[in-house]
Parts: C-alpha cells; structure tokens; sequence
C-alpha cells in the first residue's frame, strides 16, 4: 500500500470506529469515502447492523458489493453519521467538494446529519478556500452558458467540465462548472451570491457543516473539531 492509500486508510478507520450499531450512515464518493465504504462493509460482514444512504451512483454500486443495506429512493430527514472526503478545507471546517462531480447528494445527505465526518489524506491541509481547488457548481445544461457569464461577473474564470470530448454529466443530468475565485475572501457572501444565480442547482462549499475533520498523517491521524 503506497503512503496516500495508507493515510487515507488511517483517517477512514478513525471515522468508521465511531458507527455504532443500527446508525443510519451517509456514504460519501470518492477515494477516500469508498474505503470507508469498504471497512463498513466489513462491519457489516462481520454482523454489525446499519443502514447506508449513498451520495453517488458509484458509493451505491460499491456498497451494494459488501452488502450493506441502504436507502436509495430518498434521503432520510435524519442521518447519524455522514463519512465523506473533501477537496479542500478551511480552519473553521468550511469545506469545498465535488471533485468527482457528486456535490449535489453529498451536501443533500451531508444536510440531514447529525454528524459530518470528513476524511483526508496529508496532503490536504487547512488553507483558505479556493486557494488550490477550483470551486465546482453544478448547473442545469439549458441555463450553462448564462450562468458562466454571470460566475465571471463575481470574479471567476468558469471552465466547463468535460469528460473526453463531451461535458461531464452528474447523477441528476446536470453539467458542472468549475470556477478559479483564486483566495476566496468571504465564502458566506460567496456562497449566497452563487446560489442566486438562476440555473444554479448547487454550488461545492460546504460552510458549517462538517463536524470533524480526520486527516491520516504519516503512521496516525490528527483532528480538527468544529467548536
Ligand atoms: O467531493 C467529492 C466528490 O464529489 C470527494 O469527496 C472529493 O473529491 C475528495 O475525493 P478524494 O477522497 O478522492 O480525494
């Protein structure tokens, strides 16, 4: 196992220790999140009885390969634990996902729970948002070229997300926009300026939501805890 696997391994077995029998579990997307999937399913495996909410088609795919039980029509109003990755994070736990595209479910599941778990490897650590991930928002196809405009007029440089020749598509058949804001000063008012955008389904921060942040460190792990 290389030195990233290993860490993301560490912080995914220091979440997955905190799933208690019977907790609804949200299941984030990602590499790192798709361990946690594995180390529940073992859990599982071995007789421990929870119930998964997955935040991709991918992590229901994966999770339906270990047999854990999950609900797939609609997201319950109320989850446990939620183990997700993330792209970037801030020192007051303020996130930025959506690099694999599935920011829409994870921030719906991520919504719903009690407690938001989000595992990482060393090589991420707290620096502001936007100071090296470009923020994802996902947009509805008809209204893409609008919405580019306007993301330009709050100060990005929109890049349409593609996959080979054509846009990348999401689970709900939406496109994303991957946005370079450089530093971004103030994410709250970010944040709320984007979310107006006629068009805009969902955009990839993630402000006062996460309730723990694991990154696996060499050998070991180390946390931040929202306050
Ligand atoms: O937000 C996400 C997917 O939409 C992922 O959680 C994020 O991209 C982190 O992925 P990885 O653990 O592979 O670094």
């Amino acid at each position: 196992m290389d030195n990233i696997t290993r860490e993301k391994t560490l912080a995914a077995t220091a979440a997955v220790s905190r799933i208690k029998p019977n907790m609804i579990v949200g299941l984030g997307s990602g590499s790192t999140a798709e361990i946690a999937v594995q180390l529940l399913g073992e859990k599982v495996k071995n007789g421990m009885q929870i119930t998964g909410v997955p935040s991709s088609v991918t992590t229901k795919k994966l999770a339906q390969t270990f047999d854990i039980p999950l609900i797939t029509d609609a997201v319950p109003a109320k989850i446990d634990i939620t183990i997700d990755g993330a792209d970037e994070f801030d020192e007051n736990l303020n996130l930025i996902k959506g690099g694999g595209g599935a920011l829409l479910h994870e921030k719906i599941v991520a919504s719903a729970s009690r407690e938001l778990i989000i595992i990482v490897d060393s090589r991420k650590t707290a620096r502001p948002l936007g100071s090296s991930f470009h923020l994802p928002v996902e947009v509805i196809p008809y209204a893409h070229v609008i919405v580019e405009q306007t993301l330009c007029q709050l100060g990005s440089t929109p890049k349409l997300r593609r996959n080979n020749d054509k846009p990348f598509v999401t689970d709900e058949g939406n496109y994303i926009l991957d946005c370079n804001f450089n530093t971004i000063a103030n994410p709250q008012k970010l944040a709320s300026d984007i979310s107006q955008i006629p068009g805009v389904v969902e955009h990839g921060m993630f402000i006062g939501m996460a309730t723990r942040i694991i990154i696996g460190s060499g050998e070991t792990t180390r946390e931040l805890q929202a306050t």
